[in-house]
């Protein structure tokens, strides 16, 4: 069941054009990752989901709902963790959860949420006293107090240690195969091909890219990468290449078999292809690709690649 729709979305700030017509759908279970770089409409988009913000055309639904007119009813089905936490510094985290659960529908026992968000050992202590990544943990434990059936997390792991930040995938992981649907914003692109099944780039408001992660990254070229043996020249390879830092690039379809004709080329000539790397498509490839203008050829915003 569709969990999120977003249908031709805007909306404007001052005059700003900050989402310009957007659509995407989030399945029950799946978590979706939202990317682009700083002010491409991300939070915008997440905040008119959320109910915060009243779009200026297109149409939203949450669980089949109004994010506006039906705020009441869906604030008992969803979670929310932005940016920027408004905790009152003095109190403790116990305390802090505690006050939460007071206005939560059918909240999680504390030590359950605590547990969830990798906080069990710090409930004495005091906000103020709670690193960065802390505080981001007891966001994150705050916006699965009421088991929501949709949760967005703005920038969840930013500040986080590596180790905290697999427990918060975990955590994702666990919640979407309960049948949360998750929507995510984050700029580790790593962690949205890890966590997300499906993906939307966002540039300048509107949608760059979108669609099933698995699928968008099969269909792109992988790399096969080694170090440019001395005195040969890229164009002597038997497979199209660049020079990037020193070592030759070759985009491929299909990475194992461009491997296979390059290491056949260069055991023939008794060369070595040192440093050999050899790797499908990364999300990362896909975003820095439309970063330098791929779209702009493209010219379809909104398709799926
Ligand atoms: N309340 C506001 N008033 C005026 N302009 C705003 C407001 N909120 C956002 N904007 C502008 O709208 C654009 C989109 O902002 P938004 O916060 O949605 O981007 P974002 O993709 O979440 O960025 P980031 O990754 O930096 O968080 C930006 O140019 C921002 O300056």
């Amino acid at each position: 069941m569709t969990a999120i729709r977003v249908d031709g979305l805007t909306k404007s700030h001052q005059g700003f054009q900050a989402v310009r017509g957007i659509s995407f759908e989030v399945a029950e279970g799946e978590v979706f990752a939202l990317l682009g770089g700083n002010g491409a409409g991300k939070t915008t988009t997440v905040e008119v989901l959320a109910g915060l913000q009243r779009p200026d055309g297109g149409e939203v639904r949450v669980l089949g709902l109004d994010p506006r007119a039906d705020r009441a009813a869906l604030r008992r089905r969803t979670g929310i963790m932005f940016q920027e936490a408004g905790f009152f510094p003095d109190l403790t985290v116990a305390a802090t959860v505690d006050a939460w659960r007071g206005f939560t529908f059918a909240p999680r026992p504390r030590a359950e949420a605590l547990e969830l968000a990798g906080l069990s050992g710090r409930a004495g202590v005091r906000v103020r006293q709670l690193s960065g990544g802390e505080k981001r943990r007891l966001d994150l434990a705050l916006a699965l107090l009421g088991r929501p059936d949709v949760l967005f997390l703005d920038e969840p792991t930013t500040g986080l240690d590596p180790e905290a930040r697999a427990a918060t995938w975990d955590v994702v992981r666990g919640l979407a195969g309960q049948g949360t649907a998750i929507l995510l914003t984050t700029h580790y692109l790593e962690e949205a091909q890890r966590l997300a099944g499906s993906m939307a780039i966002m540039d300048e408001g509107v949608l760059v890219a979108s669609g099933g992660m698995a699928e968008t990254l099969a269909a792109r070229a992988g790399r096969v990468a080694f170090v440019l043996p001395a005195h040969v020249r890229p164009a002597e390879l038997p497979l199209p290449a660049t020079v990037e830092d020193g070592r030759a690039v070759c985009r491929a379809e299909d990475p194992g078999l461009a491997a296979q004709t390059l290491l056949t080329w260069a055991a023939g000539r008794g060369l070595r292809l040192a440093g050999l790397e050899v790797r499908p498509a990364t999300l990362e490839d896909l975003y820095l690709d439309l970063r330098h203008g791929e779209h702009a050829l493209a010219g379809d915003a909104g398709r799926t690649l």
